[in-house]
């Protein structure tokens, strides 16, 4: 099966070298954490991966296609039906519902099925909380509207950049059982930064 990403030979550096030579393929449904420290370098790599980095070593490939080369525009166009991004902070938009900040993405691409919104916020346990703002959610519910969101326009590829950081443990490990549960289930890939070894074990794993 052709991989839904594929990075070769990777190699980045801001004043000093933080990573080169990196190379993986990611098949649909499945899972890669990106583990190191602070200052690794896990942000800079997820964003090459995104194509909101411009490459110096190395290649990435979206579903077959080098991105290298390629417009803004047409990468922008690419990222909304191809990515999904959670970030540490939720980044939900405050003055909306739960359920109207799941749609969001929908409203940029012409696709809004309240429906669909509603059923993936009551797999993540939020069927109740879906007409709540965000203030009114607790850290790992407005993390699950955000992975709600992320998966909305049923993306191939999920980035998450260190979503469970600012959660406890319990929560940490609730969004990240959730998100592993429905990447696996629609079938999109999934890189997960983070710096906690214990949370992704058994995952495999790539080291920065
Ligand atoms: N625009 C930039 N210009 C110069 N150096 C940068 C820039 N962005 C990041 N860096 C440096 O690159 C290194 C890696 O940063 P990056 O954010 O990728 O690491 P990280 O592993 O995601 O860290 P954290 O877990 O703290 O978010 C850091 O030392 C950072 O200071």
């Amino acid at each position: 099966m052709r991989p839904v990403l594929e990075a070769r030979r990777l190699g980045f550096a801001y004043e000093g070298a933080l990573f080169r030579d990196l190379s993986f393929a990611l098949a649909p449904g499945e899972a890669l954490a990106l583990l190191g420290p602070s200052g690794s370098g896990k942000t800079t790599l997820l964003h090459l991966l995104a194509g909101l980095l411009p490459l110096q070593e190395g290649e990435v490939y979206w579903e077959g296609e080098a991105i290298r080369g390629l417009s803004e525009g047409v990468l922008a166009r690419k990222r909304l039906h191809f990515l999904g991004l959670i970030f540490q902070h939720h980044f939900l938009f405050p003055e909306l519902t739960a359920l109207e900040n799941v749609l969001a993405p929908g409203y940029l691409a012409g696709r809004v099925d309240r429906t669909r919104a509603l059923g993936l916020l009551d797999r993540l346990g939020l069927a109740k909380r879906a007409h709540f703002l965000p203030q009114r959610l607790s850290g790992g519910e407005r993390q699950r509207v955000a992975v709600a969101r992320a998966l909305y326009l049923r993306p191939r590829l999920l980035l998450a950049d260190e979503p469970t950081a600012s959660l406890d443990r319990r929560q940490a490990r609730e969004v990240l059982a959730l998100l592993l549960e429905l990447s696996r289930e629609v079938g999109a890939a999934l890189v997960l930064a983070t710096h906690d070894e214990a949370l992704v074990e058994g995952l495999p794993t790539l080291r920065l």
